[in-house]
């Protein structure tokens, strides 16, 4: 099966995972990756803009039909299925499609380099949520924060070499999170076999406690002893500046 891009290769099929690798060259990955994140950037400013817009209706036309005409430039060329996982040059996941940290997906509020960051702990990811997430009014959606928190397990789980797929979570809201800057620590607490038990915290932008949560992640049968490749994510120290990953600073 392909997934209608020249630029890779599907070169493995492991249980319920298809990778494919790509076939560029370092450099011309790089140039790629900033025009797509450029455009994913574009997209969602408009995402904004167009919840919050108060133009009169006759612009409010114009202007959809000039988003479908842009729609109709990109599909003249374009995937058939899913991003699903490109695996780059050093074995790193490109999850680009990924709903909380694709590269090239609107809706994905966990993106670029300074948003999520991995330690020998777990994970740490710092969001903007803004209009785009709400639920109740001024507030952060609860389940959009449970989609985060699902994400920030696999993440902390991957970072300590424990990984799983996420088989139960819990949330307890402790208090409504306004829209705005949240932050978000996932750690791994215990392992039992196949199984792993984390721990997960949200504070606000003024550093209160909102919420906390628990996985069970599974390691699935499927995976155990198999050559399956787990993407890497990048030490923190790769990336750029000084970050703490202790869930007791906030
Ligand atoms: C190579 C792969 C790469 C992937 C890259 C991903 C990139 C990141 C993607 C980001 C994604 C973001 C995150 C997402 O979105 S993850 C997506 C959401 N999650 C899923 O789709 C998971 C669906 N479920 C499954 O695949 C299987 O049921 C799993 C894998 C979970 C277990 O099936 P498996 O057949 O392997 O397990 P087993 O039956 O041998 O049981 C083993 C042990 O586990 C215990 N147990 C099992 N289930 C539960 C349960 N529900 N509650 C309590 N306990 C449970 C069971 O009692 C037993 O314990 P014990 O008797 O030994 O004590």
């Amino acid at each position: 099966m392909t997934n209608g891009d020249p630029s890779t290769d599907d070169d493995r099929q492991t249980g319920l995972v298809t990778y494919s690798r790509t076939l560029l060259a370092p450099a011309e990955l790089a140039r790629r990756d900033r025009a797509y994140a450029a455009l994913t950037e574009a997209v969602r400013e408009l995402c904004d803009a167009q919840l919050r817009t108060e133009v009169d209706l006759e612009e409010v036309g114009a202007v959809a039909a000039e988003v479908r005409a842009v729609t109709a430039r990109l599909l003249t060329s374009a995937r058939e299925r899913s991003f699903g996982i490109e695996l780059g040059h050093d074995g790193g996941a490109r999850e680009h499609g990924n709903a909380v940290l694709g590269l090239r997906n609107p809706f994905a509020c966990a993106v670029g380099a300074r948003a999520m960051f991995w330690d020998d702990r777990g994970a740490r990811a710092t969001l903007e949520l803004g209009a785009l997430y709400e639920g109740p009014p001024g507030c952060v959606h609860g389940g959009v924060l449970a989609l985060v928190f699902d994400q920030l397990f696999t993440e902390a789980a991957a970072a300590v070499g424990q990984v799983g797929m996420t088989a139960e979570l819990t949330v307890a809201y402790r208090r409504p999170i306004p829209l705005g800057t949240v932050t978000v620590d996932a750690w791994l607490e215990v392992v039992d076999g196949r199984k792993r038990r984390m721990h997960a915290t949200c504070h606000d932008g003024d550093g209160n406690l909102t919420a906390e949560a628990e996985a069970l992640l599974v390691l699935p049968r499927w995976l155990e002893g198999s050559d399956a490749i787990w993407p890497k994510r990048p030490p923190v120290d790769a990336l750029d500046g000084d970050v703490s990953l202790d869930p007791s600073v906030t």
